[in-house]
């Protein structure tokens, strides 16, 4: 299904690069910076991503390229400047940090992301990050905090940011045009939640979701992109 006057929303990891063991190794699919770069001159385009605008800029070497990162908390261009949409003070925080076996921090600076991906038991890494996030749930609340769940990831960050009140900020900017937002990942459902009816919303790979349509991997994504063009 196409619509006339897209505005692309397009998550990163799971959407336009396969998962992989670690986030420095999530390369883009071999297609995607050249469909981006495409696409991106002819229709508004941002990518809505957890990761921080710099991390990704060495991904998707693609100047000029729009993206919001921390999944709402930053806004800002590939090889520009990007700005903090939300005051934030994690210094508490890092000062208690988890000994969890096989559980490595991402710092983010506006968050943190607890992965366990690949650790000896994940189920038992991620059930430890649990046991230490309930003993510090007051910490949380204190500082405005919250944990967001994603693959193989739980995420502390500032309370109050959102893919879908991302999604809704950059559609206000576009009138007439029609979002169409794919994503993979339960982040990604506040995006499905929020444009339920008003644009496309595509959810890639199994699993229940809020979108309303299905692409099967990143290969389909890009099947689909390639439409526009
Ligand atoms: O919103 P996204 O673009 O989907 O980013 C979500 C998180 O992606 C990264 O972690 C995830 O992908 C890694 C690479 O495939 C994988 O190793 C990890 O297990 C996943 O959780 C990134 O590190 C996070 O900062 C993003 O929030």
């Amino acid at each position: 299904m196409r619509v006339e006057k897209p505005l692309f929303l397009l998550d990163y990891d799971g959407t336009l690069a396969p998962i992989a063991p670690r986030p420095e190794e999530a390369f883009p699919h071999p297609g995607a910076l050249e469909v981006l770069r495409a696409l991106m001159v002819r229709y508004p385009l941002y990518v809505i991503t957890g990761r921080r605008v710099e991390d990704l800029a060495r991904l998707l070497p693609l100047p000029g390229l729009r993206v919001v990162g921390g999944h709402g908390l930053e806004e800002g261009e590939i090889g520009g400047e990007s700005h903090p949409l939300f005051p934030v003070d994690l210094g508490p925080l890092r000062r208690v940090l988890p000994s969890c076996p096989g559980v490595w921090v991402e710092d983010k600076g506006f968050a943190l992301a607890f992965h366990y991906r690949g650790a000896e038991d994940e189920e038992r890494a991620r059930a430890c990050l649990e046991v230490w996030l309930a003993a510090h749930e007051d910490l949380l609340r204190g500082l405005g905090l919250e944990v967001l769940p994603g693959k193989k990831v739980l995420e502390v960050k500032p309370k109050g940011a959102s893919k879908g009140q991302a999604a809704l900020r950059l559609w206000a900017r576009y009138p007439g045009h029609t979002p169409i937002y794919i994503g993979d990942d339960a982040t990604d459902e506040t995006a499905f939640q929020v444009l339920k009816g008003k644009g496309l919303t595509f959810k890639v790979g199994p699993g229940p979701t809020l979108a309303e349509g299905r692409l099967e991997d990143v290969e389909a994504v890009l099947t689909y992109l390639k439409s526009y063009l």
